[in-house]
């Protein structure tokens, strides 16, 4: 009885997994071929800030992956609880929690990908940026230890201002000798996420078969959802496409107003931030055609860190790919988002050269 739960629990997050534009090629690769618990190869997994609010339904979703051998739960408080809990579940990987540390090398250690959504998160009237002076500081500390215990782990960068803590990670890997931009990605699954639904809601096509890209980065204007690329096509007009891009960028803020002080988005950004993973996890085992938006290092635009279509491989990002034809409103926005997003990077970077 419990094993057939299971099962239909797997099969609907694999068939959830198949919705994702980008991802559907490789979730049915993995439903279709039963690239079972047994030949797929061990994977550690670790999640940072893994009691909070977006780490607790992760660890759930990660659990749930039978990509994942070893799941490692690390936050500053709190993860035994959550680790004991999760690792009931009778599902591939083994659980275990590290607190506090002492405990985050042991955490780091073996590595595949590193997922981090440690930090706090907004409250009403806040801008993404007005985490910076506490994330900044977060991220700086853990991956300096990421660099010292899994130097060559995926980093998927689930903090936020993801437009600044992408590029403090790549500074402190940097300074440490051991920055790969084909492994650090900053996660912008979200926004690609809400860009579906809206879109699907919108043009009433159903939602599993929607296709949009979104790019630039995660804050604001300077998230860009390409919606003359969206499939399957329909006839929207002008004032629809602006409503729908309008909210696609203000998805966040929608969540943390309705939340009114207690957070912003978890349960969201965890099925976002498991799609990501397991997009990285199915590169990694060398499952073709594996592509999602992230927030990369990039010669997309002039700007060195720059969100677009990734091809996922074996090393991490295997090919930026392009930005494709764009509309001339989405040309403007893209011209708009530059001096923000510029500015957001260069004051990740200059923090992580400063302290
Ligand atoms: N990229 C995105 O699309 C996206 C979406 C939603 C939220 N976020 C961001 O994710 C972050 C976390 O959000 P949340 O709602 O889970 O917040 P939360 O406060 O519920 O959880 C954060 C967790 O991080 C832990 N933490 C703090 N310092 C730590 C450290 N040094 N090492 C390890 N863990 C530490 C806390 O103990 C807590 O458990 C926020 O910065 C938020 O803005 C990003
Ligand atoms: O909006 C936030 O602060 C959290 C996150 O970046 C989101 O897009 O939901």
């Amino acid at each position: 009885m419990r094993t057939a739960m299971l099962r239909s629990v797997l099969k609907r997050s694999s068939s959830a997994l198949a919705s994702c534009p980008t991802t559907s090629t490789s979730s049915l690769y993995v439903a279709r071929r039963g690239f079972s618990s047994e030949s797929a190869p061990e994977r550690k997994v670790a999640i940072l800030g893994a009691a909070g609010g977006i780490g607790q339904p992760l660890a759930l979703l990660m659990k749930l992956n039978p990509l994942v051998t070893k799941l490692a739960l690390y936050d500053i408080a709190g993860t035994p609880g959550v680790a004991a809990d999760v690792s009931h579940i009778n599902t591939r990987s083994e659980v275990a929690g590290f607190v506090g540390e002492d405990q985050l090398g042991e955490a780091l250690k073996d590595s595949d990908v590193v997922i981090i959504p440690a930090g706090v998160p907004r409250k009403p009237g806040m801008t993404r940026d007005d985490l910076f002076n506490i994330n900044a500081g977060i991220v700086k500390s853990l991956s300096t230890a990421i660099s010292k215990y899994c130097p060559h782990a995926l980093v998927n960068m689930i903090s936020n201002p993801v437009n600044s803590t992408v590029p403090i990670a790549s500074e402190v890997f940097k300074k440490a000798g051991t920055f790969d931009e084909k492994k650090l990605f900053g996660v912008t699954t979200l926004d690609v996420v809400r860009a579906k639904t809206f879109y699907a809601g919108k043009a009433k096509v159903n939602v599993a078969d929607v296709n949009v890209p979104v790019v630039g980065g995660h804050a604001g204007i300077t998230i860009l959802p390409l919606f003359s690329q969206a499939t399957p096509k329909a006839n929207l007009s002008h004032e629809d496409i602006k409503a729908l891009t309008k909210r696609t960028q203000d998805g966040g803020t929608e969540v943390v107003e309705a939340k009114a002080g207690k957070g912003s988005a978890t349960l969201s950004m965890a099925y976002a931030g498991a799609i990501f993973a397991d997009a990285c996890l199915k590169g990694l085992n060398g499952v073709p055609d594996v592509v999602e938006c992230s927030f990369v290092q990039s010669c997309v635009t002039e700007l060195p860190f720059f969100a677009s279509k990734v091809r996922l491989g074996t090393n991490g990002v295997e090919e930026v790919l392009g930005l494709g034809p764009l509309s001339e409103y989405e040309k403007e926005g893209l011209e708009a988002l530059k001096p923000e997003l510029k500015s957001s990077i260069e004051k990740g970077i200059k923090f992580a050269n400063q302290s």
